[in-house]
């Protein structure tokens, strides 16, 4: 057995720092599957100061890890930057230890599977509304996008419909996501390794990072904070809606009142409110975003999707969640989304919590395992052509979705005892988005008036969750019925 894992990262390795300086902060996820071929290896080891880290490159070392070995594996590092922006309220970030535990029991009592459905009427009304929106104006796409998944979850989750982005809850958490984005980049900065320089003051030179995080801090406090405590208040009043967090503030009320154990529960279900909208927000638009510019970009695989809307729905009436089970393409296009352009490409690290052996190699407790997961949705053994948008990879010779095609999903939304605890939630969000848009509009890039198209291409930046370079918006209408129908459904229900 290997007592130190071996890798030729290795050899650049530099003193004190190690690999620090070869860590990847733009587009890192081709970086890391450049080392993984470089190599001939699925795993590959980097030298960081106080912080052994493995890239994993393929979806058996993740599984293997992951989910097979999750009692050790289901750690997460600690991020200073983080920290300090008070981001690790948020379950994803959290040891694993009893305290994520009670977030995670609590998180999936309002998102399991079994549950979800209650959100569906919300997710449709808010898809449909989306549609009326796009007929108006077009070139707004980006923005209708962006609105849409942010009011369902702001619904669901506060009871309130925001009157805009520029709603102030709106555009707070925007600017805390943003730093989040910009801090969960492995390896950014050398607060991580060197815990101690926090404690330096700011105007320090070379802890810019520090100051980064001073900026975003008030923004992710206020996110966390501010809608739940009014939310509380309404309670107390007798106005507030009906919504996940009257409910679970209701329900903690019920049990805990009284008790040792209430401000805990308070604290957790402020967390839990939180990160509903924190984990699910960012995360939804992009997907959505991938799957207009996948349409837009391979026309041939809208074509087909809408081929099988107008048989199963037929032009008088918009799509239903009920439709969705008759519909394999539609959910092989809400599949091969996840797949083409996944939102969270390196998906979220995950810590061992004593010494393991894997392929005869020994890595010691404390490493971290950045799973590759555009990589691995981009290996062209278990999706051929990987850079095509290509829905029919996941249907077999009867026409339903063939089991023996990788499900994206199972690698998308992370592994094991960590595994997206929204993932039911956010799969429903968009599969009723897909199918509503593309019954009643054809997706195309926009021209203008000279003629030029508007400029199109697959590419992703971003940090932690993936930002969608091109949205297309020469969204039309396919047919006057297509546009009369969302009309209809426009003055029968008014939703900003
Ligand atoms: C396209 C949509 C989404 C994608 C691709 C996605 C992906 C992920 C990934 C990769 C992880 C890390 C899993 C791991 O550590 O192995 C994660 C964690 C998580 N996600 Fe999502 N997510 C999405 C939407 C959502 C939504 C809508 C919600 C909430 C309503 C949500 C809630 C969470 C939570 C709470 C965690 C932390 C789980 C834990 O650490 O125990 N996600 N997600």
């Amino acid at each position: 057995m290997n007592e130190i894992l071996l890798c030729a990262l290795t050899a650049l390795s530099r003193p004190i720092v190690g690999n620090l300086l070869d860590m990847p902060t733009v587009r890192p996820w081709e970086k890391y599957r450049d080392w993984c071929q470089t190599y001939n290896s699925d795993i590959v080891y980097l030298d960081l100061p106080m912080q052994p880290t493995l890239v994993l490159g393929s979806a058996k070392a993740a599984i293997d890890l992951f989910d097979k070995r999750s009692n050790l594996w289901s750690d997460r590092t600690r991020s200073i930057i983080l920290e300090l922006m008070t981001w690790d309220f948020n379950i994803a970030f959290m040891p694993y230890n009893a305290k994520w535990r009670a977030h995670r029991r609590m998180f999936h009592q309002e998102f399991h599977q079994g549950v979800v459905n209650k959100y569906c009427p919300v997710q449709r009304d808010y898809a449909r509304t989306f549609l009326s929106w796009i007929l108006k104006s077009p070139a707004d796409t980006r923005k209708h996008v962006r609105q849409m998944v942010t009011a369902i979850i702001f619904y669901i989750t506060y009871g309130k419909r925001i009157t805009g982005m520029n709603d102030k809850a709106v555009a707070v958490a925007q600017i805390a996501f943003e730093g989040l984005s910009a801090g969960a980049i492995p390896g950014l900065s050398w607060l991580e390794y060197f815990p101690l320089a926090r404690h330096i003051p700011s105007w320090v030179p070379g802890t810019s990072s520090k100051k980064l995080a001073e900026h975003f801090l008030p923004y992710v406090v206020d996110m966390r904070d501010k809608p739940y405590e009014e939310t509380k208040e309404a309670l107390d009043k007798g106005t507030a809606p009906p919504s996940l967090t009257a409910s679970l503030i209701e329900r903690n009320r019920e049990k805990y009142d009284g008790t040792d154990e209430a401000e805990m529960y308070d604290g957790i279900a402020r967390n839990v409110a939180g990160i509903a909208y924190a984990a699910g927000a960012d995360t939804t638009t992009a997907s959505s975003e991938a799957f207009l510019l996948a349409m837009a970009m391979f026309p041939d695989a809208q074509k087909k999707a809408q081929a099988e809307l107008d048989r199963v729905v037929g032009p008088n009436r918009l799509p239903e969640f009920e439709d969705i089970e008759n519909m394999p393409y539609i959910r092989a296009t809400v599949m091969e989304t996840s797949r083409w352009l996944p939102v969270v490409p390196f998906g979220v690290p995950h810590a061992v919590i004593a010494d393991d052996v894997y392929n005869g190699y020994h890595i010691p407790k404390g490493t971290a395992a950045i799973p590759n997961v555009w990589g691995m949705l981009h290996d062209p053994e278990d999706y051929p052509d990987p850079e095509r948008f290509f829905p029919d990879r996941f249907i077999g010779e009867d026409g339903q979705i063939n089991p023996t095609v990788r499900d994206p999903s199972t690698i998308a939304f992370g592994f094991g005892r960590r595994l997206c605890l929204g993932k039911p939630f956010s799969n429903n969000t968009l599969s009723i988005f897909i199918a509503s848009v593309l019954h009643v509009f054809d997706i195309a890039a926009a021209v203008d008036a000279s003629g030029k198209s508007e400029e199109l291409s697959a590419e992703m930046s971003g940090g932690l969750i993936a930002q969608i370079r091109d949205v297309p918006t020469g969204l039309k209408p396919r047919s006057e019925t297509a546009a009369a129908l969302i009309a209809k459904f426009a003055t029968e229900i008014e939703m900003t």
